[in-house]
C-alpha cells in the first residue's frame, strides 16, 4: 500500500534528508498565487466575491454570510446530547490545559530602582477558521475559541464554509460549539477569501479587520494564511494533516495501520509516513493498512493518500536513524511505539505533538487529550509550535529606572551612542545628567 524509501547503511545530513523524504506534490507554496488571488477579489468585491466563491467551491449560496444569532442558540437547543457531553469535556479538557500556557508576568530588578517588568497581553480581536470542506470540524471551534478565551482575547470571530448538505448553512454542530463557548459572531464563508475577509475586513457584512488569523485548513487556507502574515498574526500554517510514526517490532502492526489511516482520511494531500528498522515488521504493517484501508468509508480519499508523493514507509538501521528522519520531517503529529519511548522521544527535536505509545493514538489528540490539534505541517514544526493561549498573547517590556539609576549608566549609554554615531540618543541622558546638576 505504502511505497518503500530504504536508508539502511546511509548516512545523510539533515537537509540531504529532506531531499529524500516523502512530501506532498501541492504543497502551499504552489498553492500561494492561487490563493492570493481570492482573497483580491474578497478585498475588491466584499461580500459579493464571497458568495461567488462559496458558488464555486462549495456549491451553494449561503444563506446568510453572518449567521444570525436565533441559529447558533436553535443548533445547541437541536444538539445530540451526546455530541453536546463530547463537547463539554472537551472543553474542559483543553481550557486546563491552555490555562498552563499563560505565562506568568515577571519582575526583574537589575539594579537599586532599575526594573524591567514582563507582561502577556491578549491581542484585541481574531478571526479563527473552522474547516468545512471534506469534513465538517466542530472540534476545531474548541481548539481555537477556548486558548483565545483563556488568553483573554475580547472580539472573537469564527468562520467556516457553507455546507450545501445544509442548505447554505453551516454546519449545525459547528454553531452549537460557537454558542457553547459563547461565540456569536459566526461567518458562512471558506477557504482563502475567508482568510481575506479576516484580515481585511468586509465592511458589508459588518466584518472588522482581525489581529491574528488562527486555524486549520486545506492547502488553499493554508496558502492564504502565509499571504496575509504580514497583515495579520497568524499561528503555523496548520495545512493538511500529517502524520509520522516510529516504530520497532515490539508494537501492535493493527494499532499503528489504524493511526496511520485516521490521518489519511482528512484529505487526498496528507501525508503518512511509518519509520521502522524493521523489514518484516514494516511488511505487517503495510498489509494491515491495505486491510484497513479497502474497508474504510472514505477508501478513495484513503487510498489517493497513501498512495501519493507525500506518504511512505521509510526503512532505516536503528531508532536513532528514525529519529533523524522524524527530526528532517518534522511532523505535525509523531506516534512512538518502541520497546523504550522515553530513550526514543529523547531524540526528538522537531514534532508538533508527540503521541507516546499505544494508548497514546492521534486521534485521542484530535479529540479529547486536552492538547491542541491546530498543529505545523509541511515542516513548520522546525521552528512553530501547535496553536494555545500563546498564540493570542504579545509578551511586553515595561522599563521603570529612576534618576539615581539611569545616572548610573548614563556613561556607558553615552560611549554606545557615540560609537554608533547616534548622538542625539546621548543627548537625550545628557541632558537628564545636566538639569541633574551631574
Ligand atoms: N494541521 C492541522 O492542525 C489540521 C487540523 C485539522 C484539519 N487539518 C486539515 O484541514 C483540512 C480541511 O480541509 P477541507 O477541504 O475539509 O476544509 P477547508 O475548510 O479547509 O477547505 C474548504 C475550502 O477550500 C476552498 N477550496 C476548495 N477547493 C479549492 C480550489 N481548488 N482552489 C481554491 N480553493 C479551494 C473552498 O473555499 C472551500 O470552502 C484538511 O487538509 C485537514 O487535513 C489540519
Ligand atoms: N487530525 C487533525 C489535525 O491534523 C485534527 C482533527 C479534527 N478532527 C479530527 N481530526
Ligand atoms: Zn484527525
Amino acid at each position: 500500500m505504502l511505497k518503500y524509501i530504504n536508508l539502511r547503511g546511509q548516512q545523510l545530513s539533515p537537509s540531504q534528508l529532506r531531499g529524500v523524504l516523502p512530501r506532498a506534490e501541492l504543497d502551499v507554496s504552489a498553492a500561494l498565487e492561487g490563493a492570493t488571488k481570492l482573497i483580491d477579489e474578497v478585498r475588491a468585491q466584499g461580500d459579493a466575491a464571497l458568495v461567488a466563491q462559496a458558488e464555486r467551491f462549495d456549491g451553494v449560496t449561503p444563506t446568510h454570510l453572518r449567521v444570525p444569532k436565533a441559529e447558533l442558540t436553535a443548533a445547541l437547543e437541536t444538539l445530540d446530547p451526546k455530541v453536546r457531553a463530547a463537547l463539554e469535556e472537551m472543553i474542559v479538557r483543553v481550557r486546563k490545559a491552555s490555562e498552563a500556557q499563560v505565562p506568568p508576568a515577571t519582575t526583574t530588578t537589575l539594579a537599586d530602582g532599575a526594573v524591567i517588568d514582563q507582561r502577556w497581553m491578549p491581542v484585541n480581536r481574531v478571526g479563527l477558521y473552522v474547516p468545512g470542506g471534506k469534513a465538517v470540524y466542530p472540534s476545531s471551534v474548541v481548539m481555537n475559541v477556548v486558548p483565545a478565551q483563556v488568553a483573554g482575547v475580547t472580539s472573537i470571530a469564527i468562520a467556516s464554509p457553507a455546507q450545501q448538505a445544509c442548505g447554505g448553512g453551516i454546519h449545525p454542530t459547528i454553531l452549537a460549539a460557537a454558542e457553547l463557548l459563547g461565540v456569536d459572531e459566526v461567518y458562512a464563508m471558506g477557504g482563502a477569501g475567508a482568510i481575506g475577509a479576516f484580515a481585511y475586513g468586509v465592511p458589508a457584512i459588518g466584518l472588522d479587520p482581525v489581529d491574528v488569523i488562527t486555524g486549520p485548513g486545506n492547502v488553499w487556507v493554508a496558502a492564504a494564511k502565509r499571504a496575509v502574515s504580514a497583515v495579520a498574526g497568524i499561528d503555523a500554517e496548520a495545512g493538511p494533516t500529517e502524520i509520522l510514526v516510529i516504530a520497532d517490532d515490539s508494537a501492535t502492526p493493527a494499532y499503528v495501520a489504524a493511526d496511520l489511516l485516521s490521518q489519511a482520511e482528512h484529505d487526498e494531500l496528507a501525508g503518512v509516513v511509518f519509520v521502522t528498522d524493521s523489514e518484516p515488521f514494516a511488511e505487517q504493517v503495510n498489509a494491515e493498512l491495505a486491510a484497513q484501508a479497502a474497508a474504510t468509508p472514505h477508501a478513495d480519499r484513503v487510498r489517493i493518500s497513501l498512495t501519493g508523493s507525500q506518504s511512505a514507509i521509510v526503512l532505516v538501521d536503528d531508532l536513532e536513524a528514525a529519529c533523524a528522519v522524524s527530526n528532517a520531517y518534522g511532523p505535525e503529529h509523531l506516534e512512538i511505539h518502541t520497546r523504550d519511548n522515553d530513550a526514543t522521544l529523547a531524540g526528538i527535536t522537531n514534532a508538533g505533538a508527540i503521541f507516546m505509545g499505544e494508548y497514546s493514538p492521534v486521534p485521542l489528540g484530535d479529540y479529547i487529550a486536552g492538547s491542541n490539534h491546530v498543529l505545523p505541517t509541511g515542516g513548520q514544526a522546525a521552528h512553530a509550535s501547535g496553536l494555545g493561549a500563546y498564540t493570542f498573547l504579545r509578551a511586553q517590556q515595561i522599563i521603570r529606572y529612576d534618576r539615581a539609576a539611569l545616572a548610573e549608566v548614563t556613561e556607558r549609554i553615552q560611549a554606545i551612542a557615540n560609537d554608533e554615531d547616534l548622538p542625539a540618543h546621548a543627548n537625550a541622558v545628557a541632558l537628564r545628567a545636566a538639569n541633574d546638576g551631574a
